[in-house]
């Protein structure tokens, strides 16, 4: 860190310590005062491929260890905000109808309107400065997301962000928030802080924001635990763990699931009035201490986080299926999809054994189709067609492959450094478009926009997100290429 940055989070620290923050061990006496609220257990640090700034361990942490305490007072909620701030707290009851996460977001934005003289300043100078999620992406970078389900939920976040901005205007009006802080762009900024630092709190569904406690990156639960079906889609504690090879039954295995492991590493405690964090693991000296936020597709954390994982256990790809297939089963919809190893899921291929049936055997067979097991040789083989052709189909109707996407996440980085006027030309078409359209956007001749430093930083941003999008593809296309491999193996396996 540089030295000036590093006076600055000094300061935050500092300023964490007095409201009581402290990652001092419970069972040693702190010794006085501290003028830090980190060292003892964690501290800052930067981590370059997995979050940026985190926290790291400062010693060897033990699973399950307390890590650092956070007290009510130092929690930003809505109800600590109205407590101290008269004036929110008056102009408030005049706006019922606003969502809870829409007063937090105001509220943020009056304390950032109050400049040095909010009680939070030291918090809010170290917020990042933007944000990735799907609410803030232009029509380019949404488009860029190529697949149905994911422009749609881009589009329905940016709708939603603007309509929630739109209700909240009378009111930041009335507190005479500045003006610059009223924008939509202002409101973006806001919002994001909200969806991506807050944590729950049992009496505020819109959470809180946790000095220092916000500063731990994400890891995936599931990582420690293997993959699980959707527990939400499914309303039970439902895991596939199964290995499909070998076995005619798939299971959904969900009685060695304990959905109580899952969200163990952070939480309000009632009794000692504060938000404890724990050592999901034991970590080594130096090693980034990570959160589980809770169990996200790649989708959903770039939705509500702005980053996505590069293997992350719980991503999943859905696939349009046929009308007739929904009507077949009585499994919710959000339980068809493919895990992000290729398997598809025990609901999905329930499903599609279930429609691969003669209609007037369904009813005599579906105990077996639900119970996860081939119904027959012959329709296995169905099944694992079907799915395997839809998967291809599919890949086939995007405007670019995996090899090409990959090329093109190569030339955005090459991009940001060097010219593109020589290897532009050689491209494939579909490729040169993309470059082409996104040059336009941030209004770049061809030819410009690499190496020229000035250029890269004005439209950073968009290149992040571009890059996110293109990456968030990948990864979705790679699932269904494995589970085209999957489909072939079992063929493979039955037809033997
Ligand atoms: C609660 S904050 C964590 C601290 C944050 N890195 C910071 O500097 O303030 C969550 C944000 O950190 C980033 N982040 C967390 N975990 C990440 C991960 N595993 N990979 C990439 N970015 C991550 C994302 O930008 C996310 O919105």
């Amino acid at each position: 860190m540089e030295n000036e940055e590093e006076n600055e989070v000094n300061d935050f620290l500092g300023w964490a310590a007095k409201l009581g923050i402290t990652d001092f061990p419970p069972n040693l006496n702190n010794p006085s005062v501290n003028s830090c609220c980190l060292g003892h257990s964690l501290c800052v640090s930067h981590f370059p491929d997995a979050g940026g700034r985190g926290l790291a361990a400062v010693r060897d942490l033990t699973k399950g260890e307390l890590i650092l305490r956070v007290p009510e007072e130092a929690l930003f909620t809505t109800q600590s905000v109205v407590l101290k701030d008269h004036t929110f707290s008056v102009a408030l009851q005049q706006y019922q109808s606003l969502s809870s996460t829409q007063i937090l977001t105001i509220a943020l934005l009056n304390e950032i309107s109050k400049g040095k003289s909010s009680l939070w300043f030291p918090y809010l100078k170290h917020l990042p400065r933007s944000y990735d999620i799907l609410a803030s992406f232009n029509q380019f970078e949404t488009q860029s997301l190529q697949v149905d389900d994911a422009m749609w939920a881009a589009e329905k976040a940016i709708g939603k962000a603007k309509s929630e901005w739109k209700e909240a205007i009378s009111l930041m009006n009335d507190l005479k928030i500045k003006n610059k802080l009223q924008s939509l762009r202002a409101w973006l900024w806001a919002s994001g802080t909200i969806s991506s630092r807050t944590l729950h709190i049992p009496w505020d569904e819109a959470g809180c924001l946790c000095p220092v406690g916000d500063l731990f990156n994400y890891s995936a639960p599931g990582e420690e635990l293997g993959e699980c079906d959707d527990l939400r889609a499914q309303g039970k504690a439902s895991c596939d763990m199964s290995t499909s090879s070998g076995h005619v039954k798939d299971e959904p295995v969900g009685e060695h699931c304990d959905n109580s492991v899952r969200l163990t590493d952070g939480g309000y405690e009632k009794d000692i009035g504060s938000y404890c964090f724990y050592a999901k693991k034991s970590y080594r000296k130096g090693e980034q201490v990570l959160l589980s936020y809770g169990t996200y597709t790649n989708l959903e954390l770039l939705e509500h986080y702005g980053f996505i994982l590069n293997r992350n256990p719980n991503d999943k790809a859905f696939i349009p299926l046929e009308p007739e297939m929904y009507n077949c089963c009585s499994w919710p919809q959000n339980s068809l999809f493919i895990h992000q190893n290729g398997k598809p899921s025990f609901a999905l291929l329930s499903t599609v054994r279930l429609w691969a049936t003669p209609p007037n055997q369904r009813k005599s067979i579906g105990h077996l189709a639900s119970s996860g097991s081939q119904i027959s040789k012959e329709n296995e083989l169905l099944t694992m067609e079907w799915i395997a052709k839809k998967c291809h189909f599919i890949l086939k109707n995007y405007g670019t492959t995996i090899k090409e996407d990959n090329l093109l996440l190569g030339t955005i980085d090459d991009m940001c450094v060097s010219k593109l006027n020589t290897e532009f030309e050689k491209m494939p078409s579909m490729i040169k478009c993309e470059i082409q359209g996104f040059l336009d956007v941030v209004g770049v001749p061809v030819g410009e926009i690499g190496g020229n430093v000035d250029l890269y930083r004005r439209s950073k941003n968009s290149v992040d997100r571009w890059k996110l999008a293109v990456e968030w593809r990948v990864r979705y296309k790679k699932i269904l290429v494995d589970c085209i491999s999957y489909c072939i193996g079992r063929i493979d396996e039955v037809s033997s």
